[in-house]
C-alpha cells in the first residue's frame, strides 16, 4: 500500500502521452486469456490487432447469447446472424474498394465505418471527428437499431453509447425505415426524442444529434430546465426533427401545447436507471405515452448501469420483441476496466489538505472531477482549493453553463461537484475522479468513476473513505473493483519533486543576478552556521513555496499526526479494549484525542493517530504510568514494588506500541450492511455502538453502523442532495 512516488509518477505521465485511444473494449474474459494489460494502441491496425479486433467482435458476440440465455422473460437477445454480416461486410467492402479512399489496413478492420450501413456524409463527418471504426457496442446494435428493433443496450462507461443510438437513427431517418413516417417542412413534429436525466447531459448528446444531424439535413434542439421558454419554443414552432430534453421541462412543453409527440418514429431513454432512480418515472410514462400508436414508435434504452427493476420497467416502454445487448452482461467487473480505482483512507477534517496532494500526483497535468455527497459540501470545498469551481444543482443555470464551458475549454481544471455531473459527461483529458466519500449506490461509483478512462483512454479514481464511518465493502462487492488501497502522499516526497523543479528553474536564471546577491549570500554563508548545502537546500524549498513540511498521517490523513499501532499479543475484538488498554497507561484526556481507531484485518492490532506532539507521551506512557503510581503508593513495601514493577515489565512486554511510517497493515472494514466490522476473519462485532470517538460509548447496541441513507431501498431524487 504505498504512497506513489513522484518519479514513478513521472514516468507513469511520460507512459500515457504514449497511449492513445484504443478503438474497441476489451472484454475481461478475454484479457484474462490473452493476457493484454494495457489498452491497445489505435495506431496500431496491423493483422495482428485486426484479427483482435476479430475476436473482441466474437466475443462480445458471446455476451449476447450468454445474456440470451440468462433471460427468462420475452426479453430475447438474438447475436448478430454472422452470414448476414458476413454478406454486408462483402458489400461494404465493395463498396469501400470503389472509394479508394481507404488503406488497406483500416479496410481489413471489422468495426470499419464503412462496413455499415452509414452514408457517405456521416461517413465524412465521423472522419472529421477522428471516429474511422465503430466501438463494440455501436457496431453490435447498429444494424437492430437501423432495422427497426427496441433495444436495451449496456456497456461500461465511456464506451460509446450515445453514438450508438445516433448514427443508426439519423440513418433511418434519412435512408432507412424511419424514412417514410418523418414529417417535413416548417412547424413539423418532432420524430425523434431523447429524455435524458440531467441538464448538462442533454445539451451534450442534443451537441451530438446538432454535430451528425447536419450533416444529413436534420435539426434538434434541447428542452432542458433553467433556461428561458421562449427560445426553446421559437424553435418547436419552426419545427424540428429531433427533441433532445429533460422530463420536466419536455413535460412543461407538452402542457403548454408546444410540443406534439403523435408522430414519433424513436423514444431513446439515455441513463435510464438515473432518470427513473430520480424520481422522474411518472413524467417518463406521461411523456412517452404521448404516441398516437406505440406498436409503430421504435424505444430504445441504454445505460452503463442496469439494475433489475430498471429492465422490469424497461418491459412496460418497450416492445415485448424486445432485444438486449449487454457487454457487461454477468462479468464481475462493472466498473470501466480502463481506470486504476483506488481507495485512500482519509478523514473528513483532512480532506482539503490532503486532495490538493492527490491532484498532484495523480491528475498527470489533465483535468480532475472531485465529486461531495452534498451542494453545501460542494460549495465549501471549491472555496478551499484554489482554482476550483463548484457545479451542482442550487447553481443558476446559467452559471452551471459556465462553469462546465470554463472546465471544458481549461480555464480552470478542478470541478467540484455532485452527482449532477456524475452521469454521462464526456469532457477531454478528465485524468482524475476524487469521490471525497463512498456514494450510497454502486451505481454512483460506477458512473462517477467512468468520467475518466473514456473512449479507450485511461484515467485514475480516488476515492477518499474515513475507516472510522464509512465502508468500501460493499462498493467492492458490487462493482467487481478490487480496490488498490494506498496511503496518502507523504508531503517530504511531494517536496522532494518540488525541489526538483525548483532547482531546474534556478539553473534557468541569468548569470547577470549574481552580482547583485553574491554579497549576501556570502553574508548568510558566514553567518547563519548552516552548510552551502543546507543554506541552498533552504534557498530551494522558498523557491518551490515551502516554508516548513508537515507531517501527515497514514490512517486519516491528518497533518500533523502520527500513526501508531497497537498490538496486545494476543487477539483483539472490540475497539473497546482497546480503549481500556490505553486507559490503563495514559491520561483521559489523552485517550480522548485518539482518532480513526480501527482494527487490523488479522485482528491482532488497532491503529489510530494522535497529535505528532503526543507521540512520547504514548510511547513512554504505555509503561511508565503504572510504574510511577506504583512507585508512590507503595514505596514503603519494597517486596510489592519489586512485583509491580515486574508487572508493569510484562504489561509493556505484551502491549506494544509502535510508529507507522511507511504504510498501514490491512485494516478490517466497516460492513454498512451488516452494521458491524466485517474483515480478514469473517468480522469482529464492535461493541462501541458506532459513537464517533471513543467517550464512554461502551455498552454495545447503540444503532451500530447501519447506513440510514442505504436504508429506503432505490432512494429517489433528493434535491437537497445535489
Ligand atoms: N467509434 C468511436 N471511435 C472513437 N471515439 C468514439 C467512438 N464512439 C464514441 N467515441 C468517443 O468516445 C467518448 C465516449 O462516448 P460516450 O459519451 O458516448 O460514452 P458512453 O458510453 O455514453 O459513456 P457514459 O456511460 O459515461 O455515458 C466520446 O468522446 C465519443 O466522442
Amino acid at each position: 500500500m504505498p504512497s506513489l512516488a513522484l518519479s514513478d509518477l513521472k514516468e507513469k505521465k511520460e507512459e500515457k502521452m504514449m497511449k492513445k485511444k484504443i478503438a474497441l473494449e476489451t472484454p475481461e474474459s478475454e484479457r484474462k486469456t490473452k493476457k493484454i494489460k494495457e489498452p491497445k494502441v489505435r495506431e496500431e491496425e496491423d493483422e495482428s490487432a485486426v484479427k483482435k479486433s476479430k475476436k473482441k467482435r466474437k466475443a462480445s458476440e458471446l455476451q449476447v447469447e450468454e445474456e440470451e440465455r440468462s433471460e427468462t422473460s420475452s426479453e430475447l437477445v438474438e447475436p448478430v446472424d454472422p452470414k448476414e454480416k458476413k454478406k454486408k461486410k462483402k458489400k461494404a467492402k465493395v463498396e469501400e474498394e470503389g472509394d479508394g479512399d481507404e488503406d488497406e489496413g483500416k479496410s481489413e478492420d471489422p468495426n470499419a465505418i464503412s462496413r455499415f450501413r452509414i452514408s457517405e456524409a456521416l461517413r465524412e463527418k465521423l472522419k472529421s471527428k477522428g471516429i474511422e471504426a465503430l466501438f463494440p457496442i455501436q457496431a453490435m446494435t447498429f444494424d437492430m437499431i437501423l432495422d427497426g428493433t427496441d433495444l436495451v443496450g449496456r456497456a461500461r462507461t465511456g464506451q460509446g453509447k450515445t453514438l450508438a443510438f445516433v448514427l443508426p437513427i439519423l440513418e433511418s431517418l434519412t435512408n432507412g425505415p424511419g424514412k417514410s413516417s418523418r414529417t417535413s417542412g416548417y412547424g413539423r413534429a418532432p420524430s425523434v426524442l431523447v429524455l435524458l436525466p440531467t441538464r448538462e447531459l442533454a445539451k451534450q448528446v442534443f451537441e451530438d444529434f446538432e454535430v451528425y444531424g447536419e450533416a444529413v439535413g436534420l435539426t434538434s434542439c434541447c428542452l432542458y430546465g433553467g433556461a428561458p421558454y421562449h427560445t426553446q419554443e421559437m424553435k418547436l414552432k419552426r419545427g424540428v426533427d429531433i427533441v433532445v430534453g429533460t422530463p420536466g421541462r419536455v413535460k412543461d412543453h407538452i402542457e403548454r401545447g408546444n410540443i406534439h409527440l403523435g408522430s414519433l418514429t424513436f423514444r431513446v431513454l439515455d441513463e435510464a436507471d438515473e432518470m427513473l432512480r430520480m424520481g422522474f418515472v411518472d413524467d417518463v410514462e406521461l411523456i412517452l405515452g404521448k404516441v398516437a400508436d406505440a406498436s409503430k414508435v421504435q424505444t430504445v434504452l441504454f445505460s452503463a448501469t442496469l439494475p433489475d427493476w430498471v429492465k422490469g420497467i424497461a418491459s412496460r416502454f418497450l416492445k415485448p420483441s424486445k432485444k438486449t445487448v449487454d457487454l457487461v452482461g454477468n462479468e464481475k467487473m462493472k466498473a470501466s476496466t480502463n481506470v486504476r480505482h483506488i481507495v485512500l483512507p482519509c478523514s473528513k477534517s483532512a480532506r482539503s489538505q490532503l486532495i490538493p496532494d492527490i491532484i498532484r500526483c495523480y491528475s498527470s497535468g489533465g483535468r480532475t472531477i472531485i465529486f461531495t455527497e452534498t451542494k453545501d459540501s460542494a460549495s465549501e470545498l471549491a472555496g478551499l482549493l484554489p482554482g476550483s469551481r463548484a457545479l451542482h444543482g442550487d447553481i443558476q443555470q446559467a452559471q452551471r453553463e459556465v462553469t462546465l464551458n470554463g472546465f471544458r475549454s481549461g480555464k480552470f481544471m478542478t470541478l467540484v461537484a455532485t452527482n449532477v455531473a456524475a452521469r454521462g459527461l464526456d469532457i477531454n483529458d478528465v485524468q482524475l475522479i476524487i469521490q471525497c466519500e463512498p456514494p450510497r449506490d454502486v451505481e454512483a461509483y460506477i458512473h462517477r468513476s467512468g468520467r475518466t478512462g473514456r473512449a479507450g483512454n485511461t484515467g485514475v479514481a480516488v476515492m477518499l473513505y474515513d475507516p472510522k464511518r464509512s465502508s468500501i465493502s460493499k462498493i467492492e462487492r458490487e462493482s467487481g473493483v478490487k480496490f488498490e488501497h494506498i496511503s496518502a502522499p507523504q508531503p517530504v516526497d511531494i517536496a522532494k519533486s518540488a525541489g526538483v523543479e525548483a532547482a531546474k528553474i534556478i539553473t534557468q536564471v541569468s548569470d547577470s543576478v549574481i552580482p547583485a546577491f553574491k554579497d549576501v549570500a556570502q553574508e548568510l554563508l558566514e553567518t547563519s552556521g548552516l552548510s552551502a548545502q543546507d543554506l541552498l537546500a533552504k534557498a530551494l524549498a522558498k523557491a518551490a513555496g515551502y516554508s516548513e513540511i508537515k507531517s501527515r498521517s497514514l490512517l486519516t490523513s491528518m497533518e500533523n499526526h502520527v500513526t501508531l499501532l497497537l498490538e496486545a499479543g494476543k487477539p483483539i475484538y472490540t475497539l473497546s479494549f482497546v480503549f481500556g488498554v490505553l486507559k490503563r497507561f495514559l491520561p483521559e484526556e489523552k485517550v480522548q484525542s485518539v482518532q480513526g481507531l480501527t482494527l487490523t484485518a488479522d485482528g491482532m492490532g488497532a491503529v489510530f493517530d494522535v497529535a505528532e506532539d503526543d507521540v512520547e507521551t504514548f510511547l513512554t506512557g504505555i509503561f511508565l504510568r503504572d510504574y510511577i503510581v506504583a512507585y508512590f503508593l507503595l514505596l514503603p513495601c519494597p517486596l510489592v514494588h519489586f512485583v509491580v514493577i515486574l508487572c508493569c515489565a510484562e504489561n509493556a512486554a505484551n502491549v506494544n506500541l509502535e510508529v507507522l511510517k511507511v504504510a498501514l497493515p490491512p485494516l478490517q472494514q466497516r460492513d454498512m450492511s451488516r452494521g458491524r466490522f466485517g474483515g480478514g476473519r469473517g468480522g469482529f462485532g464492535d461493541r462501541n455502538g458506532g459513537g464517533s470517538r471513543f467517550s464512554g460509548g461502551r455498552g454495545g447496541g447503540r444503532g451500530g453502523f447501519s447506513d440510514r441513507r442505504n436504508g429506503g431501498g432505490r432512494g429517489h431524487y433528493n434535491s437537497k442532495r445535489w
